[in-house]
């Protein structure tokens, strides 16, 4: 078997690496022979964890290292020297160094499970994820696949005759108030009083931002500090806001190409196995005060079932609100299958009365959320918190930064803008989100810069799971698919795919998402282009996944675009942005920035980072 590659036999980890020229590593220097520990004549692709020689290809073998190589090795070298790792990677031609292992990589991590990390030089697109979707187990099948269709429901309600692109949602809109209200009270005032000759950081402001404003809206506490008029609220309201900030709060941020390891490897290696910290992962918590932070969450949570159960009726709204519907709709509705079931089994007059009882002690069981509902409530409440915020104080910062480098873009924007009212501001049920210079440039950054680097993992249920070249990956191989370099893959977005174009999305609008793209049509499409060896006629759509694609999905696609237009459309219509320093990489529609993601990290979790804070300078409009 030739080419680039990697499988798992039995305990052992084969690697193969092949540079661009399509030479097995031997790429000088040695460094990289040097991770693998003089494996022998510089040609150091071949790794096996029994350091038992092994056949690669039918003309070619492979010296397997004298010692073997454990995951921690890789890790510590990266973290130790992550500068010698990349030059190693762009000696081999790899933009990454996630690439430079991973052709794909496979990483053992137990005898019986290896994490896959699809990378650029695979096709990851749509037709992959659906076909893994297919023989997919989840790690906890029916409880992750059911709330899942409770979060698609609520996050994706159904469109409404009148209005034709927006879905009227009190949730979602509830939402967007706490977003505006937050702009109104803090955000612009911050950026008006910012000086227009020193720069300012993106970054702290949408973090912070995020955070609070999903803390208010995931617990039902109302956007509108004026709400609270009494000393108490609003003090309970800011110990809830910064126990979510410090829960929030990173811990480190690694440069680009080492964030894989953390994403591969922290499940199954222990911090101080590869980070060298004074401790475990309870001692970072600690450090950061998070236990206490949890503390009043968990106090907070209390108070929720507290409250429901002395006052039903006037529960809390939000996301804990629309929750709580919904499970009591859920418990409704399998009662009443349930007394359906049964009124079928019996004689019709038996069962008539039988259902009528059943009806009664249903409207009683409807009414009890039982404790391992409510842990799930809040579980969804934690999951749905981290996943929202997250991708966003990423994004939203990265687009008006990578704008501050872009003037033209944003005079088309702003133009784009002036076409709405003027006095009405940007919101989701009122405004018809035409904006198509906003909406590219968004979709634009977010295949540029995925706010998360990865999808989450996957695990395939059959060996059926063939990669390129033929290598064949066994059942309950876990994968990864890294975003960040499928959605450079030239085969999809073309040999500009490292540059800044976000007109490749015009046509495109608007955005459909992954989960409502029809899984047939889009697999036909990619079967048919793969079938006559033209992988350029994949569809563009097929190849952007920054949500992910297949049962995983981000399940808030559109409403997280209408929330990242919202709040960029409502900055540029204020404020114009422009770069802090002028080592200037404007007037290239910032394909400087992007090429080389010099300037940006992944935080702990996979999300993208600009190290310095995206600064710009921010210029009040007349
Ligand atoms: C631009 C912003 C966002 C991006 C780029 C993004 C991206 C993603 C990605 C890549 C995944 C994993 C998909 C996979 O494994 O295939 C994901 C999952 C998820 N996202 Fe988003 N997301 C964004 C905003 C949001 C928002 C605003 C929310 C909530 C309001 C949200 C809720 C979730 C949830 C709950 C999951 C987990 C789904 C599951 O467990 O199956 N996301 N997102």
């Amino acid at each position: 078997m030739g080419g680039t590659g990697a499988y798992l036999n039995g305990q052992q980890l084969v690697v193969v690496v092949q540079d661009k020229r399509g030479q097995h590593g031997n790429h000088g220097g040695g460094g990289w022979a040097n991770l693998v520990e003089e494996s022998g004549g510089g040609t150091v692709c071949v790794v096996q964890a029994d350091g038992v020689t092994r056949t690669v290809s039918d003309s070619e073998t492979a010296t397997a290292p004298r010692a073997p190589v454990t995951l921690a090795a890789f890790t510590r070298r990266a973290l130790s020297s992550p500068a010698a790792l990349l030059h190693e990677a762009r000696a081999l031609g790899a933009f990454h160094v996630k690439w430079l292992l991973g052709g794909p990589l496979v990483v053992v991590t137990s005898p019986k499970v290896a994490t896959v990390v699809l990378s650029k030089h695979f096709q990851a697109d749509r037709f992959a994820l659906n076909f893994d979707a297919k023989s997919i187990l989840v790690h906890n099948g029916p409880q992750h696949k059911s709330d899942k269709q409770i979060l698609l429901k609520l996050f994706n309600p159904p469109l409404s005759s009148s209005v034709s692109a927006n879905r009227p949602s009190p949730l979602l809109d509830n939402l967007v108030d706490h977003i505006q209200s937050r702009l109104n009270s803090e955000v612009f005032p911050e950026l008006s009083a910012a000086s227009a000759s020193s720069s300012i950081d993106l970054a702290p402001i949408f973090e912070e931002l995020f955070v609070d404003v999903f803390a208010l809206w995931s617990l039902g506490l109302d956007p509108k500090i004026s709400t609270f008029n009494d000393d108490e609220g609003i003090k309970r309201r800011e110990k809830i806001v910064d126990a979510k900030r410090c829960l929030a709060n990173l811990t480190f941020i690694v440069p680009t190409g080492i964030a894989w390891y953390f994403d591969c490897l922290r499940t199954f290696v222990p911090f101080t196995e590869y980070l060298m910290l004074p401790g475990h992962h309870d001692y970072l918590i600690r450090r950061n005060g998070k236990a206490r932070a949890r503390i009043i969450i968990d106090a907070e949570y209390i108070e929720i079932v507290k409250e429901y159960k002395e006052n039903n009726e006037k529960r809390r709204g939000g996301l804990v609100g629309a929750l709580i519907d919904e499970t009591l709709a859920r418990q409704a509705q399998e009662q009443s299958e349930k007394s359906k079931e049964a009124a079928k089994d019996e004689p019709s007059e038996q069962s008539n009365s039988k259902a009528a009882v059943d009806e009664d002690n249903s409207a009683v069981a409807v009414l009890e959320i039982q404790v391992k509902d409510w842990e799930n409530i809040f579980g969804l409440l934690e999951d749905v918190q981290i996943a929202g915020q997250m991708p966003l104080y990423s994004v939203v910062p990265h687009t008006l930064y990578l704008l501050s480098h872009n003037p033209a873009a944003q005079n088309q924007i702003l133009s784009d803008l002036s076409k709405l009212s003027s006095t009405r501001s940007i919101s989701r049920s009122s405004q018809p989100p035409i904006l198509p210079s906003l909406e590219t440039y968004i979709l634009e950054t977010l295949r540029t810069c995925p706010p998360l680097a990865t999808t989450y993992s996957r695990m395939s249920a059959t060996n059926r799971f063939k990669l390129p070249d033929g290598w064949n990956l066994p059942s309950k191989t876990h994968i990864t698919v890294d975003l960040l370099s499928t959605m450079r893959n030239v085969d999809s977005f073309g040999s500009d795919a490292d540059q800044f174009a976000p007109a490749r999305f015009n046509g495109l609008l608007p955005y459909l998402p992954t989960y409502e793209v029809p899984t047939t049509e889009s697999n036909a499409a990619v079967k048919a282009a793969l079938k006559a060896d033209d992988v350029a006629a994949v569809p563009l759509r097929t190849a952007f996944v920054p949500f992910g694609n297949g049962i995983y999905a981000c399940p808030a696609q559109r409403l997280a675009l209408d929330i990242v237009k919202i709040v960029v459309g409502e900055i540029l219509r204020r404020f114009e942005v422009l770069p802090a320093s002028t080592n200037n990489k404007a007037g290239n529609g910032c394909s400087d920035i992007i090429a080389g993601m010099d300037e940006f990290g992944y935080e702990h979790g996979g999300v993208l980072r600009h190290l310095e804070g995206c600064p710009v300078v921010v210029k009040k409009r007349k």
